[in-house]
């Protein structure tokens, strides 16, 4: 048998926890099926004292996950901690020239530093996995570089980020307000450290902007994904969708067209009954379209401290059993620079808008969507607080330019309360 592969393990939180738990439960399965013993040499967190649940007395501590990265006893460095800067840059970073492999769950980082760190891992010869980083347990990472690889991936598009499909499903199923489901999702380990990344919808534009990546053979590009958060979503807006057959999910989008790479993440209204429409709590769902294999739909659990570490640990005995490719499945510098797109495909809109309460505030509002060529196919008013008044309109298909000048246009006019919440509808 060959030498076992040694682990050094930086973050003892969710997924950290979670990883020590299959090493030790799963030893003989994961020597079975890679050929190699798989051990934990040394490990590293904020509190040494912390009780996490685990025994972690036979390993050797670190208070410095750069010195955990680089140990003799370490051949893979597992980076668990999160941040896009500091020690989880500094150690990944260290691993990689000491010429060490690197397993991380961390999306943020690679979202901003991808292009660097696949060429340092490639110039040490080391490689870099991430299945944890994007859909948790979903092997989505793995589908892209491997079972398609042979494919032209056309469209890349889901639900990624556990957080927010569970508070929206949540909302819908108890009517209950953010800040109870900020516990329940936390209590489910789903939460990042700052949750403003999972309901502003950058933690999913993290992720979207990888599988942009994979899928199309550019550079990690998060800046040119157009993000947009779940925060100004209301139980009213959960409510009207889904009165008018729709559910409101957090969709990422991300295609190569004529004219660029198009990414965009925002809530979006999807039909109850489709599959992305049926997605509960924290599961997520990636699509794929390829030139050959058609459509692929993966769905399963997006966060969490089992499904999660599951994904880790797959990249673990990948490297166990030596498999080995560049961080984006092509060589760092094969990776293009694309231009960037906004989505030009016209889609029918929700629009929730808080009128003033006076004759005309209507007419004024028609007007200037009028002007901007979006016209309405459905309208209701539902209800009068205070002295504004609450409208829903559903538009005819209008692209999201023609939209953003009427938004804009409305805001400018002396009759609305407050912004107006503007959904796409995408009849997946
Ligand atoms: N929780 C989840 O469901 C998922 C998390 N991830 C990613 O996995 C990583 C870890 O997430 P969680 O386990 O949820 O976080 P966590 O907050 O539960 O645990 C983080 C661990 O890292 C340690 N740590 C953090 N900053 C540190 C520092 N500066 N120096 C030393 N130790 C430090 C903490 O002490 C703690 O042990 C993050 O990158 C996160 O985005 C990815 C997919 C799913
Ligand atoms: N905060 C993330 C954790 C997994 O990536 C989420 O909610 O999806
Ligand atoms: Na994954």
């Amino acid at each position: 048998m060959s030498q076992p592969l040694r682990l050094g393990i930086a973050g003892l939180g969710t997924v950290g926890v979670g990883v020590v738990k299959i090493v030790r439960q799963q030893a003989a399965l994961l020597t079975m099926r890679t050929g190699r013993e798989v051990v934990i040499t040394a490990v590293s967190a904020r509190s040494r004292d912390k009780d996490r649940g685990v025994n972690l007395d036979h390993y050797a501590w670190e208070d410095d996950a750069v010195a955990l990265a680089t140990r003799d006893d370490v051949d893979v460095y597992v980076e668990l901690m999160g941040g896009e800067e500091g020690p989880a840059k500094d150690s990944i970073e260290a691993a990689l020239k000491a010429g060490k492999d690197v397993v991380t769950a961390n999306k943020a980082l690679l979202a901003h530093h991808g292009q660097a760190l696949a060429e340092l891992a490639e110039a040490s010869g080391a490689v870099i996995r991430y299945e944890a980083a994007v859909a948790g347990g979903i092997p989505i990472i793995k589908s892209l570089t491997e079972g398609l690889a042979a494919n032209e991936i056309t469209r890349v598009m889901g639900v990624m980020n556990g957080t927010c499909n569970y508070i929206l499903t949540r909302m819908e199923a108890t009517g209950q307000g953010y800040d109870a489901l900020f516990a329940e999702a936390d209590a489910l380990g789903y939460l990042e450290a700052d949750p403003n990344l999972d309901v502003g919808g950058i933690d999913a534009g993290h992720k979207l902007a990888i599988l942009s990546s994979l899928a199309f053979g550019t550079q990690v590009d998060f800046d040119g994904v157009e993000l947009e958060g779940i925060q100004r979503i209301s139980l009213e807006d959960i409510r009207q969708a889904a009165d008018m057959g729709y559910r409101i999910k957090l969709l990422g989008v991300a295609q190569m067209t004529g004219r660029g790479l198009e990414q965009r993440m925002s809530p979006c209204l999807v039909p109850a009954q489709s599959p992305l429409g049926q997605l509960e709590g924290g599961t997520n769902m990636v699509v794929v379209e390829g030139s050959d294999v058609g459509q692929v739909v993966l769905r399963g659990a997006g966060a969490g401290e089992g499904p999660t570490a599951s994904a880790v640990m797959g990249d673990v005995c990948d490297i166990a059993r030596g498999y080995r490719y560049p961080v984006f499945g092509q060589t760092a510098d094969t990776l293009k620079k694309a231009p960037r797109a906004q989505s030009a495909l016209p889609a029918p809109y929700y629009l929730r808008l808080s009128l003033k309460d006076k004759p005309g505030a209507l007419a004024k509002v028609a007007a200037v969507l009028g002007e901007a060529g979006v016209s309405i196919d459905r309208m209701r008013q539902y209800g009068h607080k205070d002295n504004s008044a609450p409208v829903l309109m559903v538009t005819h298909k209008t692209t999201r330019a023609d939209l953003d000048a009427a938004l804009a246009g409305i805001e400018q006019t002396d009759v609305v309360t407050e912004a107006p919440v503007a959904l796409r509808i995408e009849t997946v």
